[in-house]
């Protein structure tokens, strides 16, 4: 559709060890002098992004391994940060919240705090190159002990406000159920820190309500098998929590049968708060650019109305208010430009 690439654009749902270029690893491989299973990158861009095989988060997080031991240093994480930014200005976001796990960068040395230090310089770097606004929030990840997970909690709250805006649980959920993570939440909402957890992607309704009602998310990772509790979907409806729907990502990890039975437009007409990110840009193949399109072309979403997913992700983005307000007046500064009226 036209003006799809112009729309400016929010992406609050952005790994940053899934938005890696196969070009950066090449380099990263030759500076550090470690061998590769491909030359080039069309040779790479398998082991780093699913293919139809893809049958379930598993599978999908499978990918992650094949970059992470290129991300074990200050420098490494720095670049990726910056390029994350590049690429989203090619794709004309003005906002992104780029979301890392510091315990799977600390297997050389880097300290929790560090690790989150360099992504924050990366992404300045980048916003001052590209005018992208770009935040962090840190990961703590199913798989790993709860101390472990403390301790990213704690080392965010010395980044919150300078860089990192909140805090999320990701990993494989089928096998790891919120509740276990309660204390990590408690520490995280003492000590100020606002956060959203991926839940209802591998697992049901249960890990939404439980993220929601028990660990106390303000946003939803995902959320998109809400459907499977009607009576959850209503509170999450009239509380106004907000999905963060990556349509591409959710049907390679089979959250979603495929595309016709992908939930959105019921979700949208229901009037759930809705916004739409690419997750992982490299491991599933998208832009925002293309979950934008794939969305106007699989479920009619109008210019208005993608226009409209964007502003409720500027609206529930994990900033100030004042810095929302800013980036909401150049938001619509750009509609207006392209000639779209919301
Ligand atoms: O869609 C997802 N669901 C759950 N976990 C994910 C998803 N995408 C990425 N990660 C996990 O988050 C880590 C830090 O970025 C990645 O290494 C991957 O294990
Ligand atoms: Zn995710």
């Amino acid at each position: 559709m036209h003006l799809i690439k112009e729309l400016p654009k929010v992406d609050l749902h952005l790994h940053l060890d899934g938005g890696i270029l196969p070009s950066t690893i090449l380099e990263l491989a030759a500076a550090s002098g470690a061998s590769l299973p491909a030359s080039g990158t069309e040779g790479l861009l398998p082991y780093m992004q699913v293919d139809a095989n893809c049958e379930s988060l598993v599978d999908y997080l499978e990918k992650f391994n094949f970059v992470l031991p290129f991300l074990q240093d200050r420098e490494s994480l720095k670049r990726a940060a910056f390029e994350i930014v590049e690429s989203a200005a090619a794709d004309n976001c003005i906002y992104i919240e780029v979301r890392f796990a510091p315990l799977l960068h600390i297997h050389k040395g880097l300290t929790v705090p560090d690790a989150i230090r360099s992504v924050i310089e990366g992404l300045n770097e980048g916003e001052a190159r590209y005018g992208v606004k770009a935040r962090v929030i840190a990961i703590c990840m199913r798989h790993q002990p709860i101390d472990d997970n403390l301790e990213v909690v704690r080392a965010a709250a010395l980044f919150l406000g300078k860089g990192l805006v909140a805090v999320d649980l990701a990993g494989d959920e089928a096998n790891h159920p919120p509740a276990r993570f309660r204390e990590v939440f408690a520490l995280a909402r003492q000590l100020g820190i606002p956060y959203t957890i991926h839940a209802g992607e591998a697992a049901g309704a249960d890990s939404i309500e439980e993220a929601i009602e028990g660990l106390g998310a303000v946003r939803i990772g995902h959320g998109v098998r809400l459907r499977e509790n009607p009576a959850l979907l209503e509170v999450v409806l009239a509380r106004q929590i907000p999905l963060e729907l990556c349509p591409t990502s959710n049907i390679q990890t089979k959250a979603v049968s495929g595309w016709a039975d992908y939930p959105i437009r019921d979700y949208w007409d229901r009037g759930l708060l809705l916004t739409v990110n690419t997750d992982n840009p490299t491991v599933s193949g998208t832009s925002m650019t293309g979950e934008c399109e794939a969305l106007a072309e699989r479920f009619r979403f109008t210019i208005e109305e993608l226009a409209s997913l964007m502003r409720n992700a500027l609206n529930v983005a994990f900033l100030p208010a004042n810095e929302k307000a800013a980036l909401r007046e150049e938001f619509d500064r750009r509609l207006s430009a392209l000639g779209i009226a919301i």
